[in-house]
């Protein structure tokens, strides 16, 4: 009888990445192969408490946590301390958990015979080398962006950036000549606000660099279509994107917070391509001014609007000019705390996306032929929306003043200006239509995802 594969995948410990790992784990799972999907506790128990369908999943795929060395809350706002602890601590627990299942099954078809690690987490692609086993890389970020961390060294030699990923020459980026060139504000760990975050995220990119060496495979949530040159640019890339969710996963994806599926029926009411979407992913933050500025732009634009406001999306108390703002707009606004995003991307009514530009954010709005508004926070974010704004054209960017806030007339204009584009409509369909294409059957993403899933089951 064949042996039954078991492959351990370990992601970082964020939305942006636990949702489309879990999406991967359920293609392979959908294959025969069992799966282990490892999380860090704190983000482990907030799945667990947000996606109680998952435990259903525990024949096919199983959830393990393991510390990251942090106790409390406040330690891991600390981004430095964060990453440090988790690649001092982390390595340690895993190669445990390995020798554990090992050990507690004793049985030749349990062992895991495949590890596939979230870039930022390298680290786990060195145990597994050590141990032995077969290993891929899983790319979140878009393969532009990738590449960028992947060429920090060179950056640095060339004098582009400073040792902390600071821009020393606001030039062009020039990586090789079949690649667009970057601008300096492109650059994936980029947080304008936060020169600590950034110091944080540009050494965990460095590191992704230098682990690198111990995967030759990196699957990548993206289509050969949408970055053909950047795919040339990472040796072993694989295109497997864009994962999206099918409708059994739609109220399990992996979400760490409750979706509200109330905004769905609202939907329901409203004509085709009348709503505005608004949602800026899982970690933006706004200072009050700005979530002001965003509320009077929409209020003002009188278009319907379904916002995704976390309670943790300010910086300062708003709920006083929350509450006035609901009462104003109630007959054509909807608010909630956490959405069922790839089921509101994906419904009728929704006529543009005004987003920061996650990647899955992105991707998600790209696959539905949705018209994306750009607001980036922080990261690859900025890189994101220079691909829809000046590369696929499927966008506009919602831009700042002088002052360094959106106003509510550049919201207004803006959304007004997305809307009545035909030329922005047309790219979203045929970026659309080539999503659509490369995950159905020949497809080049279809095509590359089984045939790494041959390769797990060899
Ligand atoms: O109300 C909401 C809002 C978001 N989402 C989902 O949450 C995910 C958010 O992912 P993303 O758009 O990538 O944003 P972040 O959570 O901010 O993701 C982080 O990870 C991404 C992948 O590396 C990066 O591109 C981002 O910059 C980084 O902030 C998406 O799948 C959304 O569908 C919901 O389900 N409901």
């Amino acid at each position: 009888m064949a042996k039954l594969k078991h492959v351990l995948v370990i992601s970082f410990p964020a939305q942006g990445h636990v949702i489309p790992l879990l999406k991967l784990s359920h293609c392979i799972a959908d294959h025969g192969v069992k799966v282990t999907f490892v999380n860090a506790e704190f983000i482990h128990a907030q799945v667990m408490a947000a996606n109680p369908g998952l435990d259903n999943e525990s024949h096919r795929i199983k959830f393990v946590a393991i510390p990251d060395g942090l106790i409390s809350y406040e330690e891991r706002k600390d981004p430095i301390k964060m990453l440090d602890s988790m690649s001092r601590v982390m390595p340690g627990h895993l190669q445990e958990l390995i020798e554990k299942v090992k050990q507690s099954n004793g049985i030749e078809d349990e062992q895991i015979s495949f590890l596939i690690a979230d870039v930022m987490v390298g680290w786990a692609l060195e145990v597994a080398e050590r141990m032995g086993i077969q290993r891929a890389t899983f790319c979140a970020p878009s393969v532009s962006g990738v590449v960028l961390a992947l060429h920090i060294p060179k950056l640095i030699e060339g004098g582009v950036i400073d040792n902390n990923g600071f821009v020393l020459k606001n030039d062009l980026i020039r990586i090789s000549k079949d690649l667009r060139s970057y601008k300096s504000s492109d650059l994936v760990w980029s947080c304008p606000e936060d020169p600590a975050t950034q110091k944080a995220i540009f050494k965990c990119l460095s590191s992704a660099a230098h682990y690198s060496k111990f995967s030759n495979l990196v699957l990548c949530n993206s289509f050969h279509e949408l970055e053909a040159s950047a795919f040339s640019a990472i040796p072993g890339a694989l295109a497997i994107g864009p994962l999206i969710a099918s409708a059994q996963l739609f109220q399990c994806r992996g979400s760490l917070r409750k979706e509200d599926s109330t905004c769905l029926n609202w939907l329901d009411q409203h004509p085709a391509l009348s709503v505005i979407y608004v949602a800026f992913g899982s970690t933006t933050v706004f200072g009050p001014e700005q979530f002001y500025e965003i509320a009077y732009g929409l209020e003002q634009a009188t278009q319907p609007f379904l916002w995704v406001i976390r309670p943790d999306i300010t910086d300062g108390a708003v709920s006083e000019f929350l509450d006035g703002f609901l009462q104003r707009v109630r007959n054509y606004g909807k608010v909630v705390q956490w959405a069922p995003q790839e089921e509101v991307l994906a419904h009728p009514s929704v006529a543009c996306f005004f987003t920061h530009c996650g990647w899955n954010s992105t991707l998600e709005g790209l696959s539905n032929g949705v018209p994306l508004l750009c607001r980036p926070y922080f990261t690859d974010q900025f890189l994101n929306k220079s691909l829809i704004c000046d590369v696929w054209k499927v966008g506009l960017g919602v831009d700042s003043d002088e002052n360094g806030l959106i106003s509510r007339h550049e919201v207004r204009e803006k959304v007004s200006a997305v809307l009545g584009s035909d030329e922005i409509r047309a790219n979203c369909l045929r970026v659309k239509e080539m999503a659509r294409k490369s995950i159905s059957e020949g497809g080049s993403s279809l095509k590359n995802l089984q045939s790494f899933i041959e390769l797990v089951k060899a």
